[in-house]
C-alpha cells in the first residue's frame, strides 16, 4: 500500500494461488466465445479501434459469476485494505477478462474518461503461463520523471496503479496474452461494459 502511495503503481507477485488460478482460468476457456470486441472512450464516445486498442473482453459479473467466489473475495479484502490504509472511499469494482489476440496491443493511455472519473485504482491480473522474454505483450507503466517501466504479464501477477493519473499501454503481444483487469471504484457501477 505504502510502495502505491510512493510510486503509483505496485506488482504484486503471485496474487492467485495455484487454486484460484484453476478457477479462472477454466472459466476464461469456457467463456471463450462470448468475448466482443473491446472500444474505447465512454457513453456517446464509445468506439471501436483495432489500431489503438486489440483486445476482446468479457464483462464478469459478481451475481451471475459466483463460480468465481473465491476471487471476488480476494477483490473485496484489496478493497478492504485501500480504504482502510489509505482512506480513499471505494465503494465498488468493476472487472472484465481480457483476451489479446497474437498482435494486439493498446495505444497509451489513461483509464478515467472525460466524462465518467470514478475508476480509481486500476488492476490487472495476468494468467499466462510459461510467458518468456520475446513473447512481448508487456504492459509499460509511463513515470513522472519520463522513464517507464515494463511489466511482463506473468501468471498470477497483479499490477496495480493509479487509474487517473499513470499512463501506460499495452505493447504488441506474439502469442495469445490472457488477463483479469479491473478497475476499484468510488462509486458503484454495473455498467462498466457499456463504457469500456
Ligand atoms: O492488460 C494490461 O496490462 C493493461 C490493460 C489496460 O490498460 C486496460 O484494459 O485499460
Ligand atoms: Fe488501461
Amino acid at each position: 500500500m505504502d510502495e502505491l502511495s510512493l510510486n503509483d503503481f505496485v506488482i504484486v507477485d503471485e496474487f492467485l494461488d495455484e487454486h484460484r488460478l484453476n478457477v479462472i482460468q477454466s472459466f476464461f476457456e469456457s467463456h471463450l466465445e462470448g468475448f466482443t470486441k473491446a472500444g474505447i472512450g465512454a457513453l456517446g464516445d464509445h468506439v471501436i479501434r483495432r489500431d489503438i486498442r486489440g483486445d476482446y473482453t468479457f464483462w464478469l459479473d459478481r451475481k451471475r459469476d459466483s463460480e468465481l467466489n473465491e476471487i471476488w473475495c480476494l477483490i473485496d479484502e484489496t478493497l478492504y485494505v485501500y480504504n482502510r490504509y489509505c482512506f480513499l472511499g471505494l465503494s465498488g469494482y468493476e472487472f472484465h477478462l481480457a483476451h489479446y489476440p497474437r498482435g494486439g496491443h493498446y495505444d497509451k493511455h489513461l483509464d478515467q474518461f472525460n466524462n465518467r472519473n470514478n475508476r480509481t485504482i486500476s488492476m490487472v491480473i495476468y494468467l499466462n503461463k510459461d510467458w518468456k522474454k520475446g513473447d512481448g505483450g508487456e504492459l509499460e507503466i509511463f513515470l513522472k520523471d519520463g522513464s517507464s517501466v515494463l511489466v511482463e504479464p506473468i501468471e498470477a501477477r497483479c499490477v496495480m496503479f493509479k487509474s487517473a493519473s499513470v499512463p501506460h499501454a499495452v505493447l504488441a503481444s506474439n502469442k495469445p496474452r490472457f488477463s483479469l483487469t479491473g478497475w476499484l471504484l468510488q462509486q458503484p457501477s454495473a455498467l462498466g461494459q457499456f463504457f469500456g
